[in-house]
């Protein structure tokens, strides 16, 4: 594989939420290459959740680096930090997060309101929203249907529609497959990698189901990235 920079740095990482000394996430090293498929695999409580909101940007390790697309997460301020979110990172959340009153088409276009590098690749907001649905599968008719009338696995499309708009360098996904069967679940990550290797979108997705795995091109174990993660209720 050519050199390449890294699109996530992860540096002698180290956070704890307050009140909760028993939990100590610890991270020497990780780095996510360009158009990289990778599952983070943990056990409840093993710390996935905390990786991702420290990835986002959300919250800040209290020593170390965190670097996403070039840039340390930590020399921007919150609002800096939203922004640079909103255009380098889509995020599938677990219970997908979709507005239920809201169209298919406008819940798509919704990160590119705060995105302003996202949305300027976009041009016709309509067309790609479109172009996206008929690539992940979905019939043209629910582009104009509320996102809540939608069955679970195709909101989960709309959700990676939604993270893929705009072509963010890096999609984080928080076991977004969960409340799906094996087969749905293959086919939804089938057809995620197909539209973010058209671009080079690293994926990283964590997960406590290890039957993902083969589909991705790394698989880390939270226990084997963590100095210390442990499991603390
Ligand atoms: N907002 C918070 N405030 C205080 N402690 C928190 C907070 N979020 C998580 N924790 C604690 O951090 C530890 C790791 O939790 P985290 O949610 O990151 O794990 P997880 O691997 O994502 O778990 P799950 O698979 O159950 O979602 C737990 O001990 C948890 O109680």
């Amino acid at each position: 594989m050519p050199q390449t920079s890294p699109i996530l740095t992860l540096k002698d990482v180290q956070y704890r939420w307050s009140g909760r000394a028993a939990f100590d996430l610890r991270i020497r090293a990780l780095n996510l290459q360009p158009a990289e498929t990778v599952l983070v695999l943990g056990e409840s409580g093993s710390g996935k959740s905390t990786l991702l909101s420290l990835i986002c940007g959300t919250i800040l390790a209290q020593s170390g680096q965190v670097i996403c697309a070039g840039q340390d997460i930590a020399a921007l301020s919150a609002s800096q930090r939203d922004k640079f979110r909103a255009d380098h990172i889509g995020l599938i959340f677990q219970q997908f997060n979709l507005l239920p009153f809201a169209s298919v088409q406008d819940n798509i276009a919704l990160p590119l309101q705060f995105a302003k590098q996202r949305r300027e690749r976009v041009g016709d907001m309509t067309a790609e929203a479109k172009r996206l649905c008929q690539d992940l599968g979905l019939p043209d008719e629910v582009l104009t249907a509320r996102a809540g009338t939608l069955s679970v696995g195709q909101q989960q499309r709309v959700a990676a529609a939604r993270a893929l708009i705009g072509t963010p360098p890096l999609i984080i996904a928080d076991e977004p497959t969960s409340a799906l069967d094996a087969a749905s679940q293959s086919t939804f990550l089938d057809l995620l990698f197909a539209q973010s290797q058209a671009h080079e979108t690293t994926v990283m997705m964590v997960s406590h189901d290890a039957r993902l795995s083969n589909q991705f091109d790394r698989v880390l174990h939270m226990s084997d990235i963590c100095e210390t993660a442990r499991g603390a209720l």
